[in-house]
């Protein structure tokens, strides 16, 4: 069943048709990478299915309802988080306190400073940032500030940040963008043990093909602007559209 519907989506900046009648069909609980060359659009549909941008004309349905319209924090309360390329987490709080917030924020529907103080006596709240601490390899290392760790460490934190909120839906802007490739291995087993361990589907933007090709159910491929190849990895390989579309830059997984 798709989870997630964008049907003839048109986003112009002046002249340039950015997004151009792009459809995509995202099935629940499955990894959908969006791959393409520099300037295909990518960034700009992405920013369509979290309210950041609002498309000229078509739709978004996310669970059936369509998301046209709203604020991101509307469509981040109906389960849809977003994992950024440059990690952002709290420098000067603790591992667990910047799970923390997110989580009271979650609970209490509004992010409020005045958890910061409170911290401390949240038992249930501590319970459930420390379960998904577990998750993401990161519990031995909760009283430790934010700010000493590693990037690919911050990318677990943050991912951590969108774990506790319950998302259904988790949209990741090159999760392994600027890695070291030990760092990118971790990240893909950090991904597929999240993937298997939570209900969650996943809508990867991503440029490493080794990534791509480790994690994804299905692909569509994007260029200037239109979705030129939907399909399972296996058809995407060798795809003349695909490679015409990168000039023979795809890089090969070997
Ligand atoms: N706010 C904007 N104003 C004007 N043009 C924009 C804006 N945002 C994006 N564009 C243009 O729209 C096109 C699509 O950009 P977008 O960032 O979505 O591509 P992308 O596939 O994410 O690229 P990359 O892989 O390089 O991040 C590009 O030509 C870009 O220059």
């Amino acid at each position: 069943m798709s989870i997630l519907e964008v049907q003839g989506v048109n986003k112009r900046f002046g002249g340039l048709a950015a997004l151009d009648d792009v459809n995509l069909s995202v099935r629940e609980n499955t990894i959908h990478a969006i791959i393409g060359p520099n300037g295909a659009g990518k960034s700009t549909l992405l920013n369509c299915l979290v309210g950041k941008l609002i498309p000229d004309s078509g739709t978004v349905t996310f669970g059936g309802r369509s998301l046209i319209g709203l604020k991101p924090y509307e469509i981040n309360q109906l389960g849809v988080s977003r994992v950024f390329q440059t990690p952002e987490v709290f420098s000067d709080l603790t591992i667990l306190e910047n799970l923390m917030i997110p989580a009271l924020a979650s609970r209490d529907g509004a992010f409020k400073l005045s958890p910061f103080k409170y911290l401390g006596k949240e038992a249930d709240i501590r319970y459930q940032s420390e379960r998904i601490l577990e998750d993401v390899g990161l519990i031995d290392q909760r009283h430790l500030l934010a700010s000493s760790m590693s990037r690919g460490n911050k990318r677990r934190l943050e991912m951590a940040m969108c774990l506790v909120q319950s998302p259904k839906l988790l949209l990741l802007d090159e999760p392994t963008a600027g890695m070291s490739r030990a760092d990118t291995n971790n990240t893909i087993e950090l991904l597929r043990t999240i993937s298997e361990a939570h209900n969650i589907t996943f809508v990867v933007i991503e440029h490493d093909m080794h990534v791509v090709f480790s994690l994804a159910d299905r692909i569509s491929v994007l260029s200037q602007g239109h979705v030129i190849v939907e399909d399972d990895p296996q058809n995407i390989k060798g795809h003349p559209k695909v490679q015409e579309a990168y000039l023979g830059t795809v890089e090969s997984e070997g």
